[in-house]
């Protein structure tokens, strides 16, 4: 029996496998708060995940109605690029900033600049610095929170957070370190240097954690973390990764020629690569992935987080929500939505904000502008499709998977405007499946059975027929007008290149 974790933006996943049966046997969820301010803080507290975590995991054993001391390995997956600074005591120094805070934009780009910009920052990283990557924050804590910041002992990511309240082990993997920015994504090691170049007063040696490969184990559960959760002896923690990582493991995107799409609170889209990517294209991250090879990913900030924002202003639940885009003309009747509500990593906008388009006291209804963000967040998508290139466009189908894959007109939608057929894996918490799969690939390696990762992912992960949508002809064109459209006024409102 074994467990995924996934601690994501707005809530932490918990599910139990059953690998011999091939069943998942459990699931379940808790919420977590965000810390939000104008200046685009996005923080949250890191007891807030454990809580969750303890929460969800005794329901999801329950729900499996299992012995939770049968479960012999746990993975944990986490947001990406999150900052949890530790003292000496293994105590937070100040909540964790997230993925999406933006308050942090310009110490990245000072970082970019101090690095020799896009050259530099490819030549010592295999990558170029982003809005929200962890480097920018240690700066900003630096400049902002001295105190605090001369007391770091280490400095992890939120999943290294959750395998270290596991295990005690002060550890990394190279999946999720690829988004720290102090990290060479080509030699899968940490960069010292520009750690140093970023954080004088520090040493890389002492803050950053050992870094293992992915199948390898952090270590096993803590007694005391073992009773709170009912578990046996011995209990192995995988290396866990981040959630786009785990989840490219839990939708079985291993090897060459699928492409993965997540409509969570961040809108990802990303393909496995035997090679690192050498983008012509700054805005295309070349991460390792948390199962070998590489994983080119782009990000978008603002998915379900804007459309929950336009969903809740209208007091509409989510059923009622599909309806009300559903009902809604393709286009929204001349309404276009650029949903930065949280600024924008790519494009790279970080202190853009949303706007309505088109409005006119005829088309501005609920059901227009409901469409409106799930088409423009969906254009958003599209944008970074693109940018992915031959990787993203040689493949035959995408596999969605986030909070928002669970919507079919919006399954249709992702279809018509990126003209490619989408179909959802049977689990669509895909980053929590593929903690579970990366944890009975952990265990079968350290403890003998010696199973590939390819034989569990292909006897896991099961894709459901029911959710393969295709696109259709007259709404693609109608979509790429629409999207041409949505492009313009990315130029003319931000300079982006159309
Ligand atoms: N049927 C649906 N239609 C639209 N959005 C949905 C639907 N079901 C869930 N969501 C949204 O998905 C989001 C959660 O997605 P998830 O991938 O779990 O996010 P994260 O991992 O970032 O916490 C929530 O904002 C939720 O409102
Ligand atoms: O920053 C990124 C990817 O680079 C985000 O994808 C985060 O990893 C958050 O993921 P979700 O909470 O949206 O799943």
């Amino acid at each position: 029996m074994y467990v995924g974790v996934d601690c994501g933006t707005q809530s932490t996943k918990v599910v139990v496998v059953d690998i011999d049966q091939a069943a998942i046997l459990g699931e379940a969820s808790r919420p977590h708060h965000l810390i939000e301010g104008d200046n685009g803080k996005r923080e949250q507290d890191v007891s807030e995940w454990i809580a969750a975590l303890t929460e969800a995991f005794h329901e999801a054993v329950g729900e499996a109605r299992i012995d939770a001391r049968e479960i012999r390995a746990i993975g944990v997956s986490g947001q990406q690029h999150g900052m949890v600074a530790l003292d000496a005591d293994g105590q937070p120094l100040h909540p964790a900033k997230l993925w999406c805070d933006t308050e942090t934009a310009l110490h990245n780009e000072a970082l970019i600049e101090r690095l020799g910009g896009r050259v530099g920052c490819l030549d010592k990283l295999g990558l170029v610095l982003q809005t929200g990557y962890t480097a920018s924050k240690v700066a900003w804590l630096r400049d902002t929170h001295p105190d605090a910041y001369q007391r770091i002992a280490t400095l992890l990511l939120p999943h290294d957070y959750l395998n270290f309240w596991l295990t005690g082990e002060r550890v990394a993997e190279c999946g999720d370190a690829s988004g720290t920015g102090y990290f060479d994504t080509r030699t899968r090691s940490w960069r010292h240097d520009v750690f140093q170049a970023m954080a004088p007063e520090l040493s890389p040696e002492a803050v950053l954690p050992r870094l293992i490969d992915s199948h390898a184990p952090v270590g096993t559960v803590r007694s005391d973390v073992a009773r709170l959760l009912g578990l046996g002896d011995d209990v192995l923690v995988s290396s866990g990764g981040g959630d786009n990582m785990m989840a490219a493991i839990g939708t079985g995107n291993i090897a060459p020629g699928m492409v993965t799409l997540s409509l969570g609170t961040s809108g990802t889209v990303y393909a496995h690569s035997d090679v690192p990517m050498e983008a012509e294209d700054a805005q295309v991250a070349n991460f390792c992935a948390s199962h070998g090879g590489w994983l080119p990913l782009i990000c978008t900030m603002n998915v379900t987080s804007a459309t929950t924002k336009v969903r809740e202003l209208f007091g509409f639940d989510l059923t009622t929500f599909g309806e009300r885009v559903a009902s809604a003309p393709l286009g929204a009747e001349g309404i276009m939505a650029l949903p930065f509500f949280n600024g924008e990593r790519v494009p790279a906008l970080p202190h853009a904000t949303a706007s309505f388009e088109g409005m006119t006291s005829l088309n501005t209804t609920a059901d227009n502008l409901c469409r409106a963000v799930v088409e423009g967040t969906t254009f958003g998508l599209r944008y970074g499709f693109e940018r992915l290139g031959e990787l993203a466009s040689q493949a035959s189908q995408v596999r969605l998977v986030g909070g928002g894959a669970k919507s079919s007109v919006w399954r249709q939608i992702v279809a018509d405007v990126l003209d490619v057929d989408v179909i959802c894996p049977r689990l669509t918490e895909a980053a929590a499946l593929g903690g579970a799969i990366q944890a009975a690939w952990c265990d079968t390696q350290t403890r003998g059975r010696g199973e590939s990762l390819a034989a569990l992912t292909e006897r896991l992960v099961e894709v459901d027929l029911d959710t393969l949508t295709r696109p259709r002809g007259e709404p693609v064109r109608r979509y790429q007008e629409l999207y041409q459209r949505y492009r313009q006024a990315l130029a003319e409102r931000y300079d982006v290149a159309p």
